[in-house]
């Protein structure tokens, strides 16, 4: 009986980002949740904020029950086109072996920055301590 899932680009669900036309993109679902944001108990504003972009993180991380997702389904309207959200940047991670090169040598001037000092002190004082053995 039913239609063919309309399937929404990000761009068209962008704009219903308000309190009279309100709708989010959770988990490639598109909810027209317009209805709902008087009822909301985490309150509107959270829901208004969601919108425009992929909320599923921000559903997820508030640890929403299972009767909170038994509701999702009253307020289905279609999928997302999740070639339109724009990817989580990756991170790429320095190049390893260099980073860790450039660890070996800091820590190498490091280590002479020490123990330049303490040579020539010792130095000195194995000079000061022979001289004057020599003039006694
Ligand atoms: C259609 C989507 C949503 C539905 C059906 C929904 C439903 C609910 C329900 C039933 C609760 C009560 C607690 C529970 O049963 O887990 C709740 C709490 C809450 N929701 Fe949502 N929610 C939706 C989306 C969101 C989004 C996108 C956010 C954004 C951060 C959000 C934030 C919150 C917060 C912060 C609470 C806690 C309120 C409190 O305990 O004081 N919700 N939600």
């Amino acid at each position: 009986m039913g239609g063919e899932t309309k399937v929404y680009t990000l761009a068209e669900v962008a704009p219903h980002n308000n309190n009279k036309d309100c709708w989010l993109v959770i988990s490639g679902k598109v909810y027209d949740v317009t209805k709902f944001l008087d009822d909301h108990p985490g309150g509107d504003e959270v829901l208004l904020a969601a919108t425009g972009k992929d909320a599923t993180d921000d559903f997820e991380d508030v640890g929403h029950s299972s009767s909170a997702r038994a509701m999702l389904d009253e307020y289905y309207v279609g999928d997302i086109d999740s070639a339109t959200i724009p990817t989580k940047t990756k991170y790429t991670p320095p190049n390893q072996p260099h980073y860790n090169q450039d660890k070996t040598s800091e820590f190498v001037i490091k280590l002479l920055q020490f123990l330049v000092p303490l040579i020539i002190l010792g130095v000195a004082v194995g000079i000061r301590f022979y001289t004057k053995q020599q003039s006694a």
